[in-house]
């Protein structure tokens, strides 16, 4: 099934620490934003991106755009304060009768075959985001105390791509800002609404780029799909 993305990639990478957005750093001579842009460049089902950006850094962004020669960026709507309202805004920009993927730029290692299965469960059923079972036992903890150990088969690590019928995120959009409803993510926003989610099983690979250790392992996975590619 065909679909746009919608690309948040305003953020400031606060957490990465590096003193301006993360997406900038580079893995094996290309930024973190050109190799994430790169993956949809790549794949036929994907008719168009579009691009939340900060003002300050949009000609930063067309340049990088240029240099990795992206041809499917169809805008580069104004961010917002909060990863919500940028894709909002990517909502905004661009009204369609199709799926649409929400997918953090700051994730350059997701696999073509997880979109894909995202593209169609959405189409089948309105609404599926890619995740991982956890791996380890998890405590709910409590002013140093555990409470209680949660039950790790009912436990799934959440990511993007987040795959949604347009119209489906687009009204929960609306509504989560409505009640001044903010999630982290836009499953949050779908459940807020009463709607059912469906997962996708991912890859423990499609790891965010968040904090300086995460760059040291993502120039590994970069450095071993280039070798396997060989
Ligand atoms: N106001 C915001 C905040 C985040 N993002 C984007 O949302 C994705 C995931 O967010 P996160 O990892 O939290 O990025 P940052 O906000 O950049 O990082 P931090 O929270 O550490 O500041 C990133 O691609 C980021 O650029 C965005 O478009 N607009
Ligand atoms: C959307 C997300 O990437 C899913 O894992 C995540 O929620 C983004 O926000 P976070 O604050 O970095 O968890």
């Amino acid at each position: 099934m065909n679909y746009t993305v919608m690309m948040p990639a305003a953020g400031s990478g606060t957490r990465m620490g590096a003193g301006h957005n993360k997406l900038f750093l580079e893995l094996e001579g290309q930024t973190i934003l050109a190799h994430t842009l790169s993956v949809f460049e790549r794949d036929p089902w994907c008719e168009g991106i579009i691009l939340a950006v900060k003002e300050s850094e949009r000609s930063k962004i067309e340049q990088i755009i240029k240099r990795a020669q992206i041809t499917k960026v169809k805008s580069l709507p104004e961010g917002g304060t909060e990863r919500q309202h940028s894709v909002a805004a990517c909502l905004a920009a661009h009204k369609t009768r199709g799926i649409v993927l929400v997918h953090d730029a700051a994730r350059p290692f997701i696999a073509q075959h997880v979109i894909h299965k995202l593209a169609d469960s959405a189409y089948e059923f309105g609404a599926a985001v890619a995740g991982v079972k956890v791996k380890d036992t998890m405590k709910y903890v409590k002013d140093g105390i555990i409470e209680e150990t949660a039950d790790r088969e009912r436990l799934w690590v959440i990511q993007t791509p987040q795959a949604f019928r347009y119209e489906l995120l687009e009204q929960a959009s609306r509504n989560a800002e409505r009640a001044g409803f903010l999630g982290t993510d836009e499953a949050m926003l779908v459940e807020h609404d009463g709607k059912e989610v469906r997962i996708v099983e991912s890859t423990y690979d499609n790891i965010k780029m968040t904090t300086p250790e995460d760059l040291a392992y993502g120039g590994y996975l970069l450095k071993k799909r280039l070798e396997e590619t060989v």
